[in-house]
């Protein structure tokens, strides 16, 4: 099968085998407060998190908040936060915890213990992390990573058009330097056991070369960036399909107040991914 019998990548491919290739964001937009008639505080934003936990635990493969909109209601925000990541694990679903830290090594062992430590309250399945300060600088969150059978996403070719001036930059070897971050994780990814995921984006072809990453993509940008579920084949083309986990945040969440239909326009983003990519399967 090409990975290990225990470790993030397995429990991935189980989750996604399961529930399907689909990863829905919690990501709770001050504008989609309002719409969803709740206030713009930690009320608010606690029975926002209520409703998607309610109708994303169930059904998503793996559900991503988005630290930074919890991050402005301080400490009742962190409150709420670990709940979703807590409410939403105990459903079932895989929690990708979107914090992209990205620092200096010795920062980064801390960041490993906030979001992939069983001794903390914001414990994850997963984080997103960034290379840009040098990837061998994430080393302590990957090997958090790796103690505890979690994964980290590190940004590769993310989906938003200011990325590419730096991420398509040649490095001094001539590959560009997204493919240097993928070739990085695709060595770490050898050992078999998948702890190390990618972020690239469904928003534009990339030609990137993964199909030795051996570990998870995660490709934001369906619904509100434009993408769609029929752009994923050409812009995976050549990967490991098995490994891609399409993701959508504002354009499942824009269902919602409503639990039903909620969970109906998940489930349905899921399909649509499915259709597009079991052919290739
Ligand atoms: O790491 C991410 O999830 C991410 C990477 C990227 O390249 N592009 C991207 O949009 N994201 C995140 O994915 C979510 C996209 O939200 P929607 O555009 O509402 O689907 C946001 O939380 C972004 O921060």
């Amino acid at each position: 099968m090409g990975f290990g019998e225990a470790g993030f990548g397995t429990r991935y491919l189980e989750s996604v085998a399961r529930r399907g290739r689909f990863c829905a964001g919690i990501d709770p937009h001050a504008g989609l407060l309002t719409d969803w008639g709740l206030a713009v505080d930690a009320d608010g934003l606690s029975r926002f998190a209520d409703i998607c936990i309610e109708a994303l635990g169930p059904v998503a493969a793996v559900i991503k908040p988005q630290v930074a909109f919890f991050e402005p209601f301080g400490a009742a925000g962190f409150a709420v936060l670990e709940r979703v990541i807590a409410g939403c694990r105990e459903q079932g679903a895989l929690v990708l915890a979107d914090a992209k830290r990205g620092d200096i090594g010795s920062t980064m062992a801390a960041y490993g213990t906030a979001w992939l430590d069983d001794s903390s309250p914001l414990c994850s399945d997963a984080v997103t992390i960034s290379p840009y300060l040098g990837f061998e600088s994430l080393r302590p969150a990957i090997d958090a990573a790796r103690a505890g059978d979690r994964g980290v996403f590190v940004l590769a070719r993310t989906s938003n058009p200011e990325g590419g001036r730096v991420q398509t930059a040649l490095v001094p070897d001539g590959r560009i330097v997204a493919q240097s971050v993928v070739d990085a994780a695709a060595a770490e990814n050898a050992s078999g056991a998948g702890a190390v995921g990618l972020v690239v984006g469904a928003t534009r072809s990339h030609g990137l070369d993964l199909g030795a990453l051996n570990g998870p993509i995660l490709s934001p940008g369906l619904g509100a960036q434009g993408a769609t579920a029929a752009d994923i084949p050409e812009v995976f083309a050549g990967a490991d399909v098995r490994w891609v986990l399409p993701a959508s945040s504002r354009g499942v969440l824009a269902a919602g107040p409503d639990v039903a239909a909620l969970r109906a326009a998940c489930a349905s983003a899921r399909d649509e991914v499915e259709a597009a990519l079991t052919p290739l399967s």
